[in-house]
């Protein structure tokens, strides 16, 4: 047989397809009526294992995946059907509408902020860019900084998230796992120069030791390799905590990599400037409130969902996104600690807060996603 001949074989099993296609999503029509009535949600996921299992027992073995995909794309398709003909506006929906009409038009100016570290911190300077006037109060870790807008004690939190050279600063990640009382209400980038910084009369020679975060390290790995194996890395909790550290030492050869702004604040002096491996080196800072918060000109929105370690689950998330036209700007993914091969992943989506598409999603996300977590709508100072 030929190609053209094949080609006609296939184009009739596809007007076969096609009618089938349309006889399916008439009675699709017909559930969604019933499911209404009923009040039931638009996913049932035991009816769609039911099916995906039955589906697989009756194709050839060899099929039984490509079977398996094409039809956890027609549920897809089918749910989003449903749920275009029957918008149920979600609680989720209701949330965020109310939380649009009682927040202020403006950031606010001042507010207790809870920073990790001490002064001279990457993070207060993101505070600067995100308050004009802000209350900093120092934690010993990211954690306490959770908790102190959790339990009250600070307005909001400021916590950095990723780093351009370094990547994502994971512990982070790892927290909003475990607290689920916060909202992301606003985010900055913040142009990161390291500075080797030392005891006034301390020459580069003589370091024998260098402080700093671990993410700073990184970020100025070939620096550090120039140095030689003979001078010592030593990670600590925080960059503007090394250099107090390097400040209090009664040691002549001791160094730390911070802020420029570390320098003065702790009577040191700058040994070299500028030394992180990529001049455009950007932190993402987040702002984390207690309570939703969604400030005109929203435009970013963040989202954890936990997914089954099966296949297809990611794909089905991403699917519903490219449907509905949405950009995906960060993907970072997780292993769950209490629960073996589920991941938790997380969402940076691109979408005014404006739009139907974000509508949309907040409504289909409810019916697609068996658990997921709303971490809010913002937009970053840049
Ligand atoms: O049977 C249902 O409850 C439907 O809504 C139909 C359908 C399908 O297309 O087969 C779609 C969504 C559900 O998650 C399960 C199945």
């Amino acid at each position: 047989m030929n190609l053209e001949e094949l080609r006609t074989e296939i184009d009739a099993i596809d007007d076969t397809l096609v009618n089938a296609f349309a006889q399916r999503m008439d009675v699709v029509a017909r559930v969604s009526q019933a499911k209404k009535e009923q009040g039931l949600p638009t996913l049932d996921p035991a009816r769609e294992r039911a099916k995906l299992a039955d589906i697989a027992s009756k194709l050839p073995p060899e099929l039984a995946q490509y079977g398996y995909a094409l039809w956890s794309m027609l549920f897809e398709i089918s749910r989003g059907y449903q749920n275009a003909m029957n918008p149920q506006p979600s609680a989720l929906r209701k949330e965020i509408e109310g939380a649009m009409a009682s927040t202020p038009n403006l950031f606010p100016p001042s507010a207790t902020v809870a920073c990790q570290g001490v002064e001279g911190a990457y993070s207060q300077l993101a505070c600067e860019k995100l308050f004009k006037h802000p209350q900093v109060m120092y934690f010993g870790s990211f954690e306490s900084v959770f908790s102190a807008i959790e339990n009250g004690f600070c307005d909001y939190g400021v916590l950095p998230l990723e780093n351009s050279t370094a990547g994502s600063v994971k512990q982070i990640y790892d927290l909003m796992l475990r607290h689920s009382s916060f909202k992301i209400v606003r985010s900055t980038r913040l142009k990161i120069d390291h500075n080797l910084v030392a005891k006034k009369g301390t020459k580069l020679e003589d370091i024998k030791e260098i402080f700093s975060h671990p993410q700073a390290i990184s970020q100025c790995s070939a620096y550090l390799e120039k140095l030689g194996k003979d001078v010592k890395i030593t990670p600590c909790e925080n960059t503007a905590a090394a250099a107090e550290a390097v400040a209090q030492s009664d040691r002549k050869d001791v160094a730390a990599i911070a802020s420029h702004s570390c320098v003065a604040l702790y009577g040191l002096e700058r040994l070299a400037a500028d030394i992180q491996d990529r001049s455009n080196n950007y932190t993402r800072f987040i702002c984390i409130s207690k309570k939703l918060e969604i400030y005109p000109g929203a435009d970013k929105t963040s989202l954890m969902v936990v997914l089954p370690h099966r296949p297809g689950s990611l794909y089905q998330i991403l699917a519903r996104f490219y449907a509905l036209g949405l950009n995906l700007i960060k993907l970072e993914s997780r292993p769950l600690p209490d629960r073996e091969f589920e991941f938790m992943f997380y969402f940076d989506l691109e979408t005014s807060v404006y739009s139907d598409e974000f509508i949309r999603m907040v409504d289909d996300l409810s019916a697609v996603c068996e658990e997921f977590q709303y971490l809010g709508s913002y937009s970053e100072v840049i």
